[in-house]
């Protein structure tokens, strides 16, 4: 191609994206009238079930290049930007920086929301509920791992809402010094992580080394990146953030390996017509009560997705999710008829991928 024919092309790109600017700036005038609004009325900035009305409509008017994750990615960047002119959000993870929490909650409130690295996932409920952060970002399970038992006590003893969920694929790195494998001696990362990667670690010959269990995947990378003989098992940001070269990419045994996190806040959601609802339920020692309940569910239509028992002293509690909103009127209804056992945990726009 010619200088001129490049030149041309860009001084076109040029000109659409002085545009762009414009048309976003003006929707940020619309959007801080909204904040006023709501500010006035109390309405909750983050409003899943209205983002996902607007990808669905641009996905369907769509006639150009662009597809439905590229219009998402495009436009929550834009949605989150938005939130925060209505109002700064702060949101809270589990940390530390570059965790895979930490990236499902740049994907969601983008960047430039302020966050908050909390060491516990107590620590992030606790947040939330004081107020400090309007939002928080937790694992709830992973294909592999299963259910994380703190975030089901936490949602058991704190009064907080589920407002949105969102899955990500886990890929984890092998990342060193070291420029070949002989010379690693330990291996830094969180116990999980170890199990997620055992095929890989048994055919380089890895399972021999010391494997050292640590709280955290982007520590692990720190000490690899400061120790010689060493490795990290973790994240690509997590090797990228403290400059330690990555020497094998997606080493974990499953390809489908995703984490489920939840994000919680203080609000309940509008139906958007793609709901989820999460329930813990408690029952009595009784036999044939869990039957009896999942055969009214049955009975009531209700598609249930999601079952996990899980044991909080002593008792046997179960976490349920299903297909549809507390508002709903054939969930309202059976709802209402176990409310003595259950406990809503929220309604939340489903997400397209499921673990
Ligand atoms: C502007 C609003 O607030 C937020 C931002 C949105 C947007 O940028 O379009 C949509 C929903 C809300 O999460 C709104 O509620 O309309």
């Amino acid at each position: 191609m010619s200088e001129a024919g490049l030149k041309e092309l860009r001084d076109k790109l040029d000109t659409i994206d002085n545009r762009l600017l414009d048309l976003v700036n003006e929707r940020m005038d619309i959007v801080h009238q909204v904040g006023l609004l709501k500010a006035q009325s109390g309405g909750s900035i983050y409003r899943p079930e209205r983002e996902k009305a607007i990808i669905d409509r641009l996905e369907s008017l769509n006639n150009g290049r662009l597809n439905r994750a590229a219009i998402e990615a495009l436009f929550l960047e834009i949605f989150a930007i938005s939130r925060n002119i209505e109002l700064p959000e702060n949101v809270a993870y589990l940390g530390p920086e570059g965790s895979f929490t930490h990236q499902a909650a740049e994907g969601r409130f983008g960047a430039m929301s302020s966050y908050v690295s909390i060491s516990s996932i107590k620590g992030i409920f606790r947040e939330v509920h004081t107020g400090k952060a309007k939002f928080g970002v937790v694992p709830i399970e992973n294909s592999s791992n299963g259910i994380v038992t703190d975030t089901i006590n936490c949602l058991k003893e704190y009064d907080l809402k589920i407002v949105a969920e969102v899955v990500l694929d886990i890929h984890h790195t092998l990342a060193s010094t070291c420029d070949k494998i002989e010379n690693i001696k330990r291996i830094y990362s969180k116990d999980i992580a170890f199990e997620q990667c055992r095929k890989f670690l048994t055919n380089f010959g890895l399972n021999e080394v010391e494997l050292i269990p640590i709280e955290s995947t982007t520590k692990a990378a720190k000490l690899a990146a400061r120790e010689p003989n060493s490795a990290a098992i973790c994240p690509h940001v997590g090797a990228k953030l403290n400059n330690l070269p990555i020497l094998f990419e997606n080493i974990e045994d499953k390809d489908n390996n995703k984490t489920r996190f939840f994000i919680i806040s203080n609000f309940e959601n509008a139906q958007s017509g793609n709901d989820k609802t999460s329930i813990l339920v408690e029952l009595p020692d009784r036999q044939g009560t869990l039957v009896e309940f999942l055969t009214d569910f049955n009975n009531s239509d209700i598609n249930l997705t999601k079952i996990k028992s899980h044991i909080v002293e002593g008792n046997s509690i179960f976490f349920i999710d299903f297909d549809g909103h507390q508002l709903d009127d054939n969930v309202k209804d059976v709802l209402q008829r176990h409310k003595d056992t259950i406990k809503i945990l929220g309604s939340y726009v489903k997400e397209i991928k499921d673990i």
